[in-house]
């Protein structure tokens, strides 16, 4: 279900042509991320000044915050052409030395969900960052023989959404890393402004701060919350978004003032008014709420965590003072008491593994 989820962050088959048309191309246009964007143009125009190759970058964060976007961006800062391959593309060292032999100098490979690629082509890739070389291997066996081959100086542009997963050698050898952020909610109303103005949907600013707020974070969820807001406008209004329409919108796709959708609400519901706050077991919680622990636990619960609704404790799943009131709720006298603010030094019970987000 997380697929069609108004607010999953993930690319749908419905963001593929919108996410490419709504990209900024330039990275005076790239909103947010001012740290990221300061030192990147840096890394490039430094690079360029020099008449060099700007070194290799990593570009990590979660789904829908701008990392194709950025890669594109710096083939066009550089003025070079772009590569574009992933990690699940490269199922042998062989498919890596193919495309990394056929580079033009200064090519700008795109080597996207670069966490998922086969290790053997892991080691090709190293050689290949740091002497453009690759050692191309012919034969099988025991008459097996490498041979080296030159290669093209390039800029490899990793992206993904889990650098923890990275090898240490592949990280190092990144010349930048680039941690992008969830966006603020001042930041995502420039984006729904700018998104509104190219697709020709008049939204005012109040609405634009509407959708902004809604989108947790996330420049992808912004993008697509303001085309259903668009579509509701269309057919029951004149078109012009207003914030009064924006909420009517969303609060019909169940999109709460938050950015929490029903599963999300479903969850905390059954938290508080079934289990008093918790604690209680992720099973109990899940079978409670009709879906699979394993969909409470990925899908649900990060973002209830990161919005300080949820807890994730040794003990069990605990709401949050804040989830009695954002769900309008009085607690009972003595709910969610083995809560961290309450309970100093009792850090050793709380469980944080598995966050994942
Ligand atoms: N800083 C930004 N300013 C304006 N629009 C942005 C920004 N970041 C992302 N977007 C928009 O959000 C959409 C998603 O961005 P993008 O595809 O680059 O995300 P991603 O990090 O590559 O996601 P994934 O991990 O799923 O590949 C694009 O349409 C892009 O236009
Ligand atoms: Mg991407």
């Amino acid at each position: 279900m997380n697929e069609e989820r108004l607010v999953s962050a993930e690319q749908s088959v419905d963001d593929q042509a919108i996410d490419a048309a709504l990209r900024p191309k330039k990275l005076d246009d790239f909103i947010g991320q001012e740290r990221v964007r300061e030192q990147l143009s840096l890394v490039l125009h430094s690079a360029l000044r020099r008449g060099r190759t700007p070194d290799h970058v990593l570009l990590s964060g979660g789904p829908g915050l701008g990392k194709t976007t950025l890669a594109m961006i710096i083939a066009a800062e550089l003025g070079r052409p772009l590569r574009i391959t992933s990690g699940p593309a490269i199922e042998r060292a062989g498919d890596l030395a193919a495309v990394l032999s056929t580079l033009s100098e200064g090519e700008v490979l795109f080597l996207d969900e670069i966490h998922r690629m086969a290790r053997p082509a892991e080691e090709m890739l190293y050689l290949a960052m740091e002497d453009f070389r690759v050692d191309v291997v012919v034969g099988k066996g025991p008459g097996a023989t490498a041979i080296p081959l030159d290669i093209a100086p390039f800029t490899l542009v990793g992206a993904t959404t889990r650098a923890g997963m990275l090898p240490g050698p592949l990280r190092d050898r990144f010349g930048f890393v680039a941690h992008m952020d969830f966006y603020e909610p001042a930041e995502l109303e420039v984006i729904v402004r700018r998104s509104a103005g190219l697709l020709g949907v008049r939204v005012d600013d109040e609405a634009a701060a509407e959708v902004a707020f809604r989108s947790r974070g996330t420049p992808r969820i912004a993008n697509r919350l303001l085309r259903r807001v668009r579509d509701y406008a269309e057919v029951r209004a004149d078109g012009v978004v207003t914030r009064e329409l924006a909420r009517a919108a969303l609060d019909l796709y169940e999109v709460d003032a938050q950015g929490l959708d029903r599963l999300d609400r479903a969850v905390l519901r059954a938290l508080l008014v079934k289990f008093g706050g918790g604690p209680v077991g992720l099973s109990t919680l899940a079978v409670s709420v009709g879906e699979e622990p394993e969909t409470v636990e990925v899908v649900a619960e990060p973002f209830l965590v990161r919005q300080g609704l949820l807890a994730r404790t040794a003990r069990g799943r605990v709401a949050t003072p804040a989830a009695w009131a954002h769900l309008g709720l009085t607690p009972p006298p003595g709910a969610a008491a083995p809560f961290p603010a309450a309970a100093p030094g009792a850090g050793a019970l709380f469980d944080v593994g598995g966050e994942g987000d």
